[in-house]
């Protein structure tokens, strides 16, 4: 199966589990990779054959601006739920990555899968 992915993508976000971060907007980074069968689009090149990954892109910067968030588990799991069921996907892969003031100041995050993975796929 085919896969679309966005990489690199910034989101703004109320996100954190302590006081002072419920105050503030941090920036994640999310990379998305998605299950999508592009050869009726490759023939036709057509837009509407295909997922719009810029309209993907869309909704997950706007799920950042629509609730605060504890965890970045939380907000991965969101995503991966709005592109599944708006985009009509059958497997997900979203990785959120955050700074942090860890000393030394470091990237954290989580990676996770949703859905039927395209190689189990029939
Ligand atoms: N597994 C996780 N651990 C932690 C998270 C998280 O989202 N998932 N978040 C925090 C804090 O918000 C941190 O990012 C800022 O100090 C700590 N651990």
């Amino acid at each position: 199966m085919d896969r679309i992915f966005i990489q690199g993508l910034k989101v703004a976000a109320v996100i954190g589990v302590h006081e002072w971060e419920r105050r503030i907007t941090q920036t994640l980074c999310v990379d998305l990779s998605f299950a999508a069968d592009v050869r009726r689009a490759a023939a036709s090149d057509a837009l509407e054959d295909t997922v719009d990954y810029a309209a993907v892109a869309a909704r997950l910067r706007a799920l950042g601006e629509e609730a605060a968030f504890g965890l970045v588990e939380t907000f991965a799991e969101r995503c991966a739920e709005r592109v599944m069921t708006e985009f009509d996907v059958s497997w997900v892969r979203v990785g959120v990555t955050k700074d942090v003031a860890l000393p030394g100041r470091t990237e954290v995050g989580v990676v996770i899968e949703r859905g039927v993975p395209p190689e189990s796929a029939p």
